[in-house]
């Protein structure tokens, strides 16, 4: 089944969201972002987070001095580098690590062979902005990456078209950020659609 993964939470209500609905991962950014959260911020939201959850700090070219210690402190289990980090930097981390690739068209696939992760993220290319952008990029790139590695398709997703994105992409986890947000805050209702879209898909 296609795992779900909710990112950017920053406020009380997301935790009671979540716990209630029930995704398997959820994102604290902890880049520059209008969704940016403090590691002590976090670490209190954290404490009233379901323990079945997992929990994902998503970094853009931090030292890994201060990631080991963000992921310590807030005791996460994937570190998620959204940046220029290259592939010696991220190896040998105390956690899952996963890697994110701007995907602008077929070429840029040829950058995940560099790298030795965990997981394989796949979020839109924008110029200036390194992710939450709520664009999708072409699914219809001819890609038979999902094969070998783990792959986490981002960028754009909502409920409206999750389970196309599902059907040709066929990836193993899926990473909503924008699409489930109205105003710039986390919905309920929009969350909660998605992740029915997500498990009733038959494809996944
Ligand atoms: O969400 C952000 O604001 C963000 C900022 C800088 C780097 C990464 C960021 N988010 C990472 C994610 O995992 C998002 O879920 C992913 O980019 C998809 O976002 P969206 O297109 O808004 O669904």
């Amino acid at each position: 089944m296609t795992r779900i993964k909710i990112c950017g939470l920053t406020r009380e209500e997301d935790i009671a969201y979540v716990n209630e609905l029930k995704p398997d991962y959820v994102g604290f950014v902890f880049a520059t972002s209008k969704r940016q959260i403090t590691p002590k911020k976090a670490i209190k939201l954290i404490e009233k987070l379901d323990r079945r959850i997992k929990k994902v700090g998503v970094f853009v070219n931090p030292s890994m001095e201060e990631a080991r210690r963000i992921a310590e402190a807030c005791d996460l289990d994937v570190l998620q580098f959204h940046g220029e980090e290259k592939p010696e930097d991220i190896i040998g981390l105390p956690r899952e690590t996963w890697k994110s690739f701007r995907i602008k068209n077929q070429e840029s696939f040829q950058e995940l062979e560099a790298y030795s992760v965990g997981g394989y993220l796949l979020d839109t290319y924008v110029k200036g902005q390194q992710g939450g952008t709520g664009k999708a990029f072409d699914w219809n790139i001819d890609s038979d990456i999902n094969k070998n590695k783990m792959i986490i398709l981002a960028g754009g997703l909502s409920s409206e078209n999750v389970e196309e994105a599902v059907e040709k992409m066929k990836p193993h986890v899926v990473d909503v950020s924008s699409g489930v947000e109205t105003d710039g805050c986390k919905d309920f209702e929009k969350i909660k659609k998605f992740i029915e879209k997500v498990r009733g898909s038959h494809d996944s």
